[in-house]
């Protein structure tokens, strides 16, 4: 299979992932910043989104529409449908031409929530995965992790509507905690886990040590 993510003068791909709360989208901005101070052209995206199709796909997936419910199924395989999309229109263009993409969630979360909260067999994702990813997968991950409570909380202090994943109970996002402690662990290399329960300045503090570090290492 050819791996994208070895070809010279490609930019470097970087994912936020964590349960609802953690504050990846309050800190999306900061490790974009870090980045572009050091003179990269950067771009921040998303997932389920990043390109007006895609995000059309994200609409559809967060609806909690409840006349007709939305298949396990037929969820996962928007989520790599919008994926399929953001790689081809967005992702790999950015990293062909040398730009350092920043996401908010990606394939991490299809097993987390997906596999860890819908039950849906591993295989079947990675099978999906190696279709739609051939290959490319995040050179950095930084996993916000805390208490699903202490989360939960946030969220509801955030005080917006709750979208389709964000009305699921307690035991749901457990799983996907799980889950994702169990994949940073198993890819010590990709993974920065970073506690998410200390003050801003604190998770502030955390990441920049971590980016530098990786810095240092890219550069
Ligand atoms: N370290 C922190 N301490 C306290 N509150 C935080 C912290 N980080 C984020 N928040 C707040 O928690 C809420 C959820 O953060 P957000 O970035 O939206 O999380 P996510 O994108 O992971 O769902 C927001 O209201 C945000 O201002
Ligand atoms: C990327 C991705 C997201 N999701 C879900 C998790 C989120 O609840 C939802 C939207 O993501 P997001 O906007 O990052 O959620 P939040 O800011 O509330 O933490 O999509 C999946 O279930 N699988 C996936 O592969």
């Amino acid at each position: 299979m050819l791996d994208e993510s070895r070809s010279p003068g490609r930019g470097r791909f970087i994912t936020l992932e964590g349960g609802e709360g953690v504050g990846k989208s309050t800190n999306l901005g900061f490790v974009c910043e870090f980045l572009a101070r050091r003179g990269v052209e950067v771009v921040r995206t998303r997932e389920p989104g990043g390109t007006p199709r895609a995000e059309a796909i994200r609409r559809l997936l967060l609806d909690p529409a409840e006349e007709e419910p939305l298949s396990d199924d037929a969820e996962l395989l928007l989520i790599f449908a919008a994926r399929a999309q953001h790689l081809e229109r967005l992702v790999r263009p950015a990293l062909a031409r040398g730009a350092w993409v920043v996401c908010d969630r990606f394939t991490d979360a299809t097993f987390a929530y997906q596999g860890g909260g819908r039950g849906i067999d591993n295989d079947a994702i990675a099978t999906l995965e190696t279709l739609v990813q051939r290959g490319l997968q995040p050179d950095l991950t930084l996993l916000l992790d805390m208490p699903v409570e202490a989360a939960q909380r946030r969220v509801s202090e955030r005080g917006n509507e709750r979208d389709r994943f964000e009305q699921e109970r307690a035991d749901f996002f457990t799983a996907v905690r799980n889950v994702y402690l169990r994949r940073a662990s198993s890819q010590p290399e990709r993974f920065a886990i970073i506690d998410a329960a200390q003050s801003l300045e604190d998770v502030q503090q955390a990441i920049e040590a971590c980016l530098q570090d990786w810095w240092g290492g890219m550069t």
